[in-house]
């Protein structure tokens, strides 16, 4: 059991490797994998009133307002009190960087800063399961059956905006908005900047970086699980 809970956010643009690198995290470490666009899907796969609201946002290829995100995701994280976890996906503005800020204190935060060339390849190759949120690359971790979901079978899709034609206004989006919360992350010195084209030669080291903060892991559940 480890002494003190480890809270951790992992940033980067579209296609950087987010949650391929988190389940890594969870499952080496026995961190829980937190994704904001699982949490928003099960919220509009579940009807809420807050995931009937985000479903407009989402299906325009829109950025949810920081309003709904902080209404939806902060309670959520403050009932975490037992658990240590890996956020993907939050907080991605300043206005929720500050609101996750006064809601707990971060141990780390992991940004990824990989080439464009790379994220373009990397994503007009990536096939999603949307009612899980599970990614495949045809290239880097294909299904066992092309097409289909290896859990549920169920057939894979792709969205439009990770084509090439959506993707330059997507990371000018990104840089904008995540350039203060960069800087704040950096200010406060647990910011962690990893940069390169292959996750497999990023990961080493991660891997020994959250190796030296987390001594032990602590917890047997290696699963990804969703915010409830
Ligand atoms: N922190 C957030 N703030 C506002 N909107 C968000 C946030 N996280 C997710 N969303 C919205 C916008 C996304 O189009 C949608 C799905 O998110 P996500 O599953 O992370 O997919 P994505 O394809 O946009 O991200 P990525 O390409 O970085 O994996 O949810
Ligand atoms: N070719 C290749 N694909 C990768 C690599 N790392 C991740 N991917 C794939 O690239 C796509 C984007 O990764 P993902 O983890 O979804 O990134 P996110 O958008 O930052 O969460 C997915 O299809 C991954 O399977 C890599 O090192 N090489």
């Amino acid at each position: 059991m480890m002494a003190k809970l480890f809270r951790a956010v992992i940033m980067g643009p579209p296609g950087s490797g987010k949650g391929t690198i988190s389940e890594r995290i969870a499952q080496s470490f026995g961190l829980k994998h937190l994704s904001s666009g699982d949490f928003l899907r099960e919220n509009i796969a579940a009807n809420t009133e807050a995931g009937v609201l985000a479903k407009t946002y989402i299906e325009r290829g829109l950025m949810v307002p920081d309003h709904v995100m902080t209404r939806l995701l902060l309670p959520r994280l403050e009932e975490m009190t037992r658990h240590s976890w890996l956020m993907d996906g939050f907080p991605c503005t300043l206005t929720q960087a500050k609101a996750l800020n006064s809601t707990c204190d971060l141990d780390l935060v992991i940004s990824l800063n990989i080439p464009y060339e790379t994220l373009k390849d990397r994503l007009s190759d990536r096939w999603i399961h949307p009612a899980s949120g599970r990614v495949y690359n045809m290239g880097f971790n294909p299904p066992r059956v092309q097409g289909r979901d290896d859990l549920s079978g169920e057939p894979l899709i792709q969205h439009d905006n990770d084509q090439p034609e959506a993707l330059v206004a997507r990371l000018r989006h990104y840089k904008d908005v995540a350039k203060p919360v960069i800087d704040l992350y950096k200010s406060k010195g647990i910011l962690h900047t990893f940069s390169g084209t292959e996750t497999d030669k990023i990961w080493p080291y991660i891997n020994s970086l959250l190796s030296t903060k987390i001594p032990s892991r602590p917890e047997t559940d290696t699963q990804h699980i969703p915010l409830p």
